[in-house]
């Protein structure tokens, strides 16, 4: 329409812009009063190069609802009018953004059928200093930032920046060093590995009411074959203490079990499903941790351990339904240790007799262990004349479960100090 008009003459280009104005207001408000109050499909394409997630934001952390492959990866979704998605890279929720508006690709459905499209250049945002969640402000202003300061400096840091420093602690060089997290010295010096476990096997133990076996120490001086020490405590906890950990992994829910994938700048492992561990497990954390009987079970592991319990990640409770199994695996890893040096010693627990199958085998040692309920299996994963060592002697496998249901919990204890780094969000998990 502007065009009709003489570029000189003002006065009709001036009607004719005000008509175009209008229209494209008409249009825009025709295309608001649109409703669609059923569900209808919405079609994402990822162009960048990132392995990508959509999240559904649901006002809070947001909902999973699709993996979208890198370079024209496609997923289709039901959806509603006004639902909005975030997009982040796969396994951390680490946004994907717009580099040039540093705006966070996002995209609220108007109607049935459209394709939201993550361009080429879609990329990690060059500040990593972001809220990536509608909740963080709510969530720092009623005191996350202070409890669970690791969790919220990566995932809402903008909102923690001024009572934290977040914006400095993101980079896992700075808030990750032994002085800043007061780490103390390790649990064991060269020989106290031999040490403990031959406190247990002596015919006087203190512990000799829980039932100490052992089933390989070295030189077979101490019983069992010759090998890495592996103790069974056939006694060590009740039925009562057993279903406690049981409901209380119940109270946090099982998940399918992950492994941990790549580590990103800011020191997140991505989360991989397993698939040599198709069992479920649960972190025992929160309500789970404040359990009387749950507690007692942990301080009972720090007696006779004498490793405090903040060497120790969180009970893993563990859910093996029929036919589940976990594949020969290390407790520790020959090479990566950070601030809290090696798993050391895992202190394992049977929480349910199992009819048939689930045993645990030592792959090399030609052990198998039955599960018993009250029955705790404890290994460790270093050397006695080297704990910073790693031991490849004590692999492992839980064989898979023919009949009947087995639940077992495990304490991993580490060398240094575990719940400091793994507060402070430094050792790539964040529970
Ligand atoms: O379930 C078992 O018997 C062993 C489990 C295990 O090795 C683990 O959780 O690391
Ligand atoms: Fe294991």
């Amino acid at each position: 329409e502007e065009g009709t008009c003489s570029a000189a003459d003002d006065e009709c280009n001036a009607a004719a812009h005000q008509r175009t104005t209008q229209q494209e207001q008409q249009e825009q408000q025709q295309e608001k009063q649109e409703t669609y109050t059923h569900k209808f499909p919405m079609k994402f394409v990822n162009k960048s190069q990132y392995r990508a997630d959509v999240h559904w934001d649901d006002g809070k952390y947001g909902v999973h609802m699709a993996i979208l492959e890198p370079n024209g990866g496609e997923s289709s979704l039901e959806t509603y009018q006004g639902h909005s998605f975030f997009i982040t890279r796969h396994g951390v929720k680490e946004g994907l953004f717009d580099l040039e508006t540093d705006e966070q690709h996002r995209v609220t459905v108007k109607r049935p059928n459209e394709t939201y499209e993550i361009p080429e250049n879609a990329a990690p945002s060059t500040n990593p200093c972001q809220d990536r969640f509608s909740i963080c402000k709510s969530e720092a202003a009623r005191g996350t930032c202070s409890w669970s300061p690791g969790w919220m400096i990566v995932h809402c840091c903008k909102s923690c920046d001024e009572e934290l420093n977040a914006s400095e602690l993101i980079d896992p060089n700075v808030r990750c060093t032994k002085e800043r997290l007061n780490m103390t010295e390790p649990a064991w010096q060269p020989g106290d590995l031999n040490k403990l476990f031959e406190s247990w096997a002596a015919k006087d133990s203190d512990f000799a009411q829980y039932d100490p076996q052992v089933l390989s120490s070295p030189g077979a001086e101490f019983g069992g074959i010759d090998g890495p020490w592996v103790v069974t405590f056939d006694n060590f906890f009740s039925e009562d203490e057993a279903n406690a950990l049981i409901q209380g992994g119940a109270k946090v829910g099982f998940e399918r079990s992950t492994d941990q994938g790549k580590m990103n700048s800011l020191g997140e492992r991505e989360k991989v499903v397993s698939t040599t561990r198709t069992s479920s497990n649960a972190w025992c954390i929160g309500a789970c941790e404040r359990i009387p009987q749950v507690s007692r079970v942990s301080h009972r592991i720090e007696e006779v351990t004498k490793v405090p319990k903040k060497n120790y990640e969180s009970f893993q409770i563990l859910e093996y339904d029929y036919n589940q199994f976990y594949r020969s695996h290390h407790d520790s890893s020959g090479s990566e240790k950070g601030l809290s040096g090696h798993r050391i010693l895992t202190f394992f627990l049977y929480l349910t007799d199992v009819e048939e199958g689930g045993e645990t085998k030592f792959n090399k040692l030609g052990i198998q262990v039955k599960p018993k309920r009250g029955r705790a299996l404890v290994w460790p994963s270093v050397k006695n004349e080297d704990p910073s060592t790693w031991d490849p002697r004590t692999f492992h496998e839980a064989m898979p479960v023919i009949k009947g249901k087995k639940y077992a919990a495990n304490h991993w204890i580490h060398l240094n100090d575990y719940e400091g780094p793994n507060k402070w969000g430094c050792t790539g998990s964040f529970s």
